[in-house]
């Protein structure tokens, strides 16, 4: 469809007041918001924005290849390989599977992603960037898709945020990926450093009013001029780190042209960038360019056109003839501090070390991966990218990086949770005990669980339906509950009728 290309914004909020509508919406959206919206897309078309706006939102999930095998079920999401629309909303909370990392809940046109990545990022193993990751849809999603041997950096500015990203990747369970907490302009000493960077900015949300009533009530003319503000100035601090040939890709879940095109336009323009192309299937109904005069191909995802939220998406490529710039490192006054002057002691002895590698599956090449102890605790990240690593604890937050397999604790080795979810745990390394629905609620709920009399003691994998969920210490009359505290399902009320996977 062509919809109507757009007038200009304060044209349209200032002096245009319309005083009727074809079509009003039960929900209150800011008049502002109406006045741009309407001119933007035409009447036609914004009443059937404001219609879709007011029936429910559509609910679907990713699954996770790595943890269920799955044929095709019906309802798939077109764009997204594994994604799928349900009937109804399952209770996620007291779901099993999804904390154990079986599947993601992700609004579906932010799923398109996927079809950047496969058609420009598919050829050989690169290293990308979520820039603005938290809670972890597009990275779990990215995660799933990069060609084998890629690595992900996922990063997000907010500290709380950054610990859920953490959480969520590591249910996801690739350990291929650096989880960093910091703000975009700390990330140009890095030099020209990704192959692939995502923008997944801050935004002003129109696209999220359906879901969540606290966009409307954030959304002002003056909340818009902020964001396109700050979407250029995270944009600027981020180019520098892209490779030359490299791809940025932007998304926003909004409407107005200012976040949108306006900003894909001046990135073009400011660095010399290739906006790049997809060939999409007509009956798939995404919406394209909605300025005057300017046919940057960009991709549209309108409620009452495609089944899902509103989102937009653009992808550039950085000139290959652009500067490659070098990896700063951090200077040193020269002067040894106490701290520099003997590394830290490892609490770790070497034969745990040994031991901990045991519990690592060696079909999943497991040789590709290289021990890392720090501390009192030892993880697994991939060989070939410890010198990137390095660069990255220079001069970012690093908060997770590869699998942490085990921590000592006194004379103990304690598995970690995150190898019960990591797709490099040994079937065999653990006894394992399959649990029922009952008693995978007390676990996640972090209480103490019986196990039968049989049940070996020391520590035990448990699996509800097959799939870990984590490690308990069975002591004989109880087992010792494992599971992170701070991931605990915290709600104690368990709804009366529970829909899972
Ligand atoms: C649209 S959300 C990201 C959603 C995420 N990509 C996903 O798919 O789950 C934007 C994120 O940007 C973060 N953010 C807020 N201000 C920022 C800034 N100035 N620079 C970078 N990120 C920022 C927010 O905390 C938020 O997590």
């Amino acid at each position: 469809m062509k919809v109507a290309k757009r007038r200009n914004y304060f044209d349209i909020c200032g002096k245009f007041q319309r005083f009727f509508f074809a079509y009003k919406s039960n929900m209150k959206l800011p008049a502002s918001f109406i006045e741009y919206t309407r001119g933007l897309l035409g009447d036609e078309n914004y009443d059937s924005l404001a219609k879709a706006l007011d029936q429910e939102s559509p609910v679907s999930i990713r699954l996770n290849k790595l943890k269920i095998q799955h044929e095709e079920w019906n309802n798939r999401v077109p764009w997204a390989t594994d994604g799928y629309y349900l009937d109804k909303r399952l209770t996620f909370t007291f779901d099993p599977l999804f904390h154990a990392g079986c599947y993601y809940v992700q609004e579906a046109s932010s799923m398109f992603v996927e079809q950047i990545l496969r058609r420009y990022v598919s050829e050989k193993s690169v290293v990308m960037l979520d820039l603005c990751a938290a809670p972890g849809g597009k990275s779990t999603h990215a995660r799933s898709v990069l060609p084998q041997g890629s690595l992900l950096v996922a990063n997000e500015v907010i500290r709380n945020r950054s610990q859920v990203l953490a959480e969520n990747l590591t249910k996801w369970g690739n350990p291929d990926v650096v989880v960093t907490n910091n703000d975009p302009s700390d990330f140009p000493r890095l030099g020209t450093f990704f192959d692939v960077i995502l923008t997944d900015v801050p935004c002003s949300g129109e696209g999220m009013f359906r879901k969540d009533p606290v966009a409307v009530e954030e959304w002002s003319p003056k909340n818009v001029e902020i964001c396109w503000q700050r979407q250029r100035r995270i944009l600027t601090d981020i180019w520098s780190c892209l490779k030359p040939g490299g791809i940025l890709i932007y998304s926003t879940c909004t409407y107005n042209t200012k976040e949108d095109e306006e900003n894909v336009a001046w990135m073009q323009q400011e660095f010399d960038a290739e906006p790049l192309t997809l060939d999409i299937p007509a009956e798939w109904n995404i919406a394209g360019n909605l300025l005057e005069n300017n046919e940057l191909p960009v991709y549209r995802f309108l409620p009452h056109r495609t089944k899902g939220e509103g989102f937009f998406l653009a992808a550039l490529r950085k000139p290959v003839t652009a500067e490659e710039i070098a990896y700063e490192p951090v200077k040193t006054s020269g002067k040894k501090n106490k701290k520099d002057e003997k590394p830290s002691a490892t609490l770790v002895p070497k034969e745990a070390v040994a031991t901990v590698r045991n519990w690592l599956d060696e079909s999943a090449d497991v040789d590709g991966y290289k021990m890392i102890v720090e501390g009192s605790t030892v993880s697994a990240f991939p060989k070939s990218y410890a010198e990137e690593l390095a660069m990255l604890k220079q001069v970012l937050r690093v908060i997770q990086a590869g699998v942490t397999v085990a921590e000592v604790k006194g004379k103990l080795l304690v598995p970690a949770h995150a190898l019960a979810m990591s797709r490099l745990l040994k079937k065999d390394a653990f006894p394992t005990e399959e649990i029922d629905y009952k008693q995978a609620i007390a676990y996640l709920h972090k209480e103490a669980i019986s196990l039968p009399e049989t049940a070996p003691r020391g520590t035990v994998l448990l699996t509800y339906k097959q799939t870990p969920l984590g490690f308990v210490k069975n002591i004989g009359n109880h087992a010792n509950n494992l599971y992170p505290p701070e991931w605990r399902i915290r709600s104690g009320h368990l709804p009366e009728e529970v829909r899972t996977l």
